[in-house]
């Protein structure tokens, strides 16, 4: 893979300290800061202690960069001038155990063993907390074991930012916790009462849990930082953070001290503010690193281009987190720029019973064999109980699987993946699942507080984010019962229902949109909400027009009527017959009852070429021999009635005929073909031709703007544009000569005519259209009608108007 130029810039800067590199999703952070080790170890660790550290968030990603990198290397091995690099130590580790590293010798120093308090051993202690709490603060509300998560949630907080005393609880901007922004009054006030009696429950919570030699994760973190500041362990020249918008101000702080400033010392700091997900990340909240005591003005470098997922993808993963301000308005924002490459949108299903999706995802996966390793899919979910339900599914369905956690996982494995969304942050497949994204679920519900609630949803919001956008190329989201309502706030056109079929996924629509209502004879049936969606679909996706569209349409089967939902109609050689046949069920019913109905009308009414049946969770598309096909075709112009007032024109110029069409709604837009030929003539100009009035009534002046219409023609069909117009035939004197009543005659102007032509005479102030035959001085009149007398007059009894040069015929 060739590095962009801004991603090897980075690679190769010079170190100098701190410096920062954002970006979006998939910009290639994690490439950078892999490659970036190997251009360090050759540039700037010349000296004896020089070691590079490279920090991850968690396990998985810890053993994924471990896999990328040793990939790189093995690529990397070939090139002659790396025999000459430096053999400075590289160490790739999580957070976590660093940390645990330093504890461990804290613990060995002071001579003293503690043990990690398990879950329910700290929300038991939390209660007791409180209760003591209590004592002291006995006005303060809020301490109550009701409330035991928020202010378990605050102590970690507290011990997570170190914060040591409560003078600077009381003044911490708390970040991340209810604003009061909604109207209802700030909870945490600095300097508040509140604060006071929340610090003494931490006091508290941590001197019970001491009593029984129990620490908190979060605690033993503090008491690593303490040994770390000992300055009794080897430190890094260079750090890279991968993910560093996720740690707690106390990780950040650790890492400070790991890091030994020289002149070509570095401390990279790589994060993405829309991938935080934890509530207890310092960084990732917008706060500025000035915080933790570096100034990054100048020293910030920027990646938007997302080169992991396509453009269908990506589209729909922003969209999710475009509308929430909190993850606009943060400091460290980058929008996107996508790349061309196109896939897929994201596949999203909805089924009512946890079953139906294992049925579905087993199926899908049985048929993506065909393009796909097992190693390239990978199965998502928002918690472990979740993965491990799924694995249970997958192995029943004879599909073998592996989850991600487990120590030392194999990537290339020729098994399916499953991780959890926490854990898949940094990680990428070809295929993803993203699975349960239920209501309750995601965002979880944790809070009976509307504020409190809300200000975790950002985070949960991430966290859907993070998982949409590890797919390279397929993206399968799916609920059971009911469904995310950030999944219902994507908008249905970045979705598609089946990963073949240009279906959005299933939306209720109210009553008040239902479209061919006269067509219904229940508007509250329950299948009519499906039947609705499913207008909507072939109106908007499939472009066949309403007036296509017939409900209830009737199949003669022998003897028997049936009435099939829809059929989409389309015209061919002037005639309607139907092409699409559909049928709907009540919603997530079923569609196998649809699929026969659907098949015995096709049978019945051979004409339909596609039969649809569907229940709005599920969808079978079939042709006329009742085989499966992916998707419906488009409509295409020729299938509408045909839209243009064709006509024939009679050039009496040049005795020709030719055939006239013109758009209705586009008038000036003819096509001109001479009769009975294919080809259709070029027409370089048109113009306009007034219809001024009808025969009988004359001609009244030109100059008038009292049209009744326009004709537009070629122009060269007529002499002078400016002395053309055309009148509408009202009698039958001239029939023998083509031109019948209701026909347009097109007319220049003039008071002469030759022997033969067809002009609009005035006699007697009467005005007629007449063959002109001069007899001496007199002339004769002809009708082309053997009812009508020819007429004789005198030359100067005759006053002719026009030349009859075209007929339009009606
Ligand atoms: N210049 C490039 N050309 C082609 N592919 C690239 C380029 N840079 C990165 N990629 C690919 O894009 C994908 C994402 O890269 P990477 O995992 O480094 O991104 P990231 O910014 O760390 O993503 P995230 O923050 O989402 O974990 C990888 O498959 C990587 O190989």
């Amino acid at each position: 893979m060739k590095l962009n130029i801004e991603q090897r810039r980075i690679v190769e800067l010079e170190p100098s300290g701190p410096m920062l590199v954002k970006g979006v999703a998939g910009s290639g952070k994690t490439t950078v800061a892999i490659r970036r080790i190997n251009f360090l170890k050759d540039h700037y660790c010349h000296e004896e202690d020089d070691r590079i550290l490279l920090v991850t968030y968690n396990k998985t990603l810890l053993h994924y960069i471990k896999h990328q990198y040793a990939r790189m290397a093995d690529a990397d091995q070939m090139e002659a001038a790396r025999f000459f690099s430096s053999d400075a130590e590289v160490e790739i580790a999580t957070i976590d155990s660093l940390m645990f590293k330093e504890f461990k010798r804290h613990e060995k120093r002071i001579g003293k063993r503690y043990e990690i308090a398990k879950q329910e051993q700290a929300r038991k202690t939390i209660i007791l907390a409180i209760h003591e709490a209590k004592k002291s603060y006995p006005d303060v509300k809020l301490l109550t074991p009701k409330n035991s998560k928020f202010l378990m949630d605050e102590v970690e907080w507290i011990l997570a930012c170190s914060m040591n005393d409560v003078e600077a609880y009381q003044s911490a901007d708390r970040v991340g916790r209810a604003s009061g922004d909604g109207g209802t009054p700030q909870k945490l006030l600095k300097n508040s009462r509140l604060r006071a009696a929340i610090f003494d429950v931490a006091h508290h919570f941590m001197e019970l849990l001491a009593k029984d030699g129990l620490v908190t994760f979060k605690q033993m973190n503090l008491l690593a930082l303490e040994e770390v500041r000992r300055g009794n362990t080897n430190r890094y020249t260079h750090i890279i953070i991968d993910e560093s918008q996720d740690l707690t101000r106390v990780q950040l702080e650790f890492l400070n001290e790991l890091y030994r400033e020289k002149n070509h010392s570095s401390l990279m700091f790589v994060a993405d503010n829309t991938q935080s997900i934890y509530p207890q990340s310092w960084l990732g909240k917008g706060r500025p690193y000035t915080t933790i005591g570096y100034d990054m003005s100048g020293k910030s470098r920027t990646l938007s281009k997302n080169y992991r997922t396509t453009t269908e993808i990506s589209t729909a993963a922003f969209n999710l987190i475009e509308r929430d301000e909190n993850i606009q308005s943060n400091v460290d924002f980058v929008k996107p720029a996508l790349i061309d490459r196109h896939g897929h949108p994201p596949i999203y299903r909805f089924f009512n019973t946890p079953k139906q999706q294992a049925k579905f995802i087993a199926e899908e996966i049985t048929v993506l064999r065909n393009d796909y390793e097992l190693s390239d899919i990978c199965v998502v979910a928002r918690g472990n109980r979740h993965i491990e339900s799924a694995a249970a599914d997958l192995e029943l369905a004879g599909i073998p699987c592996e989850i991600l956690q487990n120590q030392n996982p194999d990537f290339e494995s020729d098994k399916v993946k499953l991780v959890t969304m926490h854990s898949i942050k940094g990680l990428e497949f070809k295929v993803i699942f993203l699975i349960d994204l239920n209501k309750g679920l995601i965002p979880q519900e944790l809070y009976e507080d509307e504020e409190d609630q809300k200000t975790i949803e950002t985070d949960e919001r991430k966290l859907l984010y993070v998982g949409m956008t590890r797919a390279n190329e397929l993206l399968y989201m799916s609920s059971v019962k009911l469904p995310s309502k950030f999944v219902k706030e994507i908008n249905r056109n970045h979705m598609r229902m089946k990963k073949d079929a240009a279906l959005r996924p299933f939306e209720s629509i109210s009553m008040a949109n239902y479209q061919l209502t006269e067509q219904l004879v229940d508007l509250h049936s329950k299948e009519e909400v499906v039947r609705q969606w499913l207008i909507r679909e072939l109106r908007e996706v499939y472009g066949y027009p309403y007036e296509l569209l017939e409900l209830e349409y009737k199949v003669q089967q022998f003897s028997k009527k049936g009435y099939c939902d829809i059929a989409v109609n389309i015209y061919s050689g002037g005639e309607s017959r139907p092409y699409i046949i559909a049928e709907v069920k009540s919603f997530g019913t079923g569609i196998e009852d649809a699929l026969v109905q659907l098949k015995s009308y096709m049978e019945a009414d051979s004409r339909a070429f596609y039969g649809i049946a569907t229940d709005g969770l599920e969808v079978k598309i079939i042709d006329r021999q009742g085989e499966e096909v992916q998707d419906l075709p488009k409509c295409r112009s020729q299938f509408l009635p045909d839209t243009k007032n064709k006509r024939l024109y009679m050039n009496l110029k040049n005795g020709r005929q030719y055939e006239y069409a013109v758009e209705n709604d586009v008038a000036d837009q003819i096509e001109i073909k001479e009769s009975g030929e294919d080809v259709l003539l070029q027409v370089h100009e048109t113009i306009a031709v007034p219809l001024i009035g009808n025969v009988a009534a004359g001609m009244p002046a030109l100059a008038s703007e009292d049209y009744e219409a326009m004709n537009y023609l070629p122009r060269e069909w007529v002499v002078s544009p400016a002395d053309t117009f055309s009148l509408t035939v009202t009698g039958d004197s001239m029939t023998g000569a083509g031109i019948d009543k209701g026909d347009i005659v097109i007319v220049h102007q003039q008071n002469t005519a030759t022997s033969g032509d067809i002009v609009i005479a005035v006699i007697d102030e009467e005005a007629t259209m007449k063959k002109y035959m001069p007899m001496g001085s007199n002339i004769l009149l002809m009708s082309e009608n053997p009812d009508y007398e020819p007429i004789l007059m005198r030359s100067e009894d005759v006053h002719i108007n026009g030349r009859v040069i075209g007929v339009l015929k009606k």
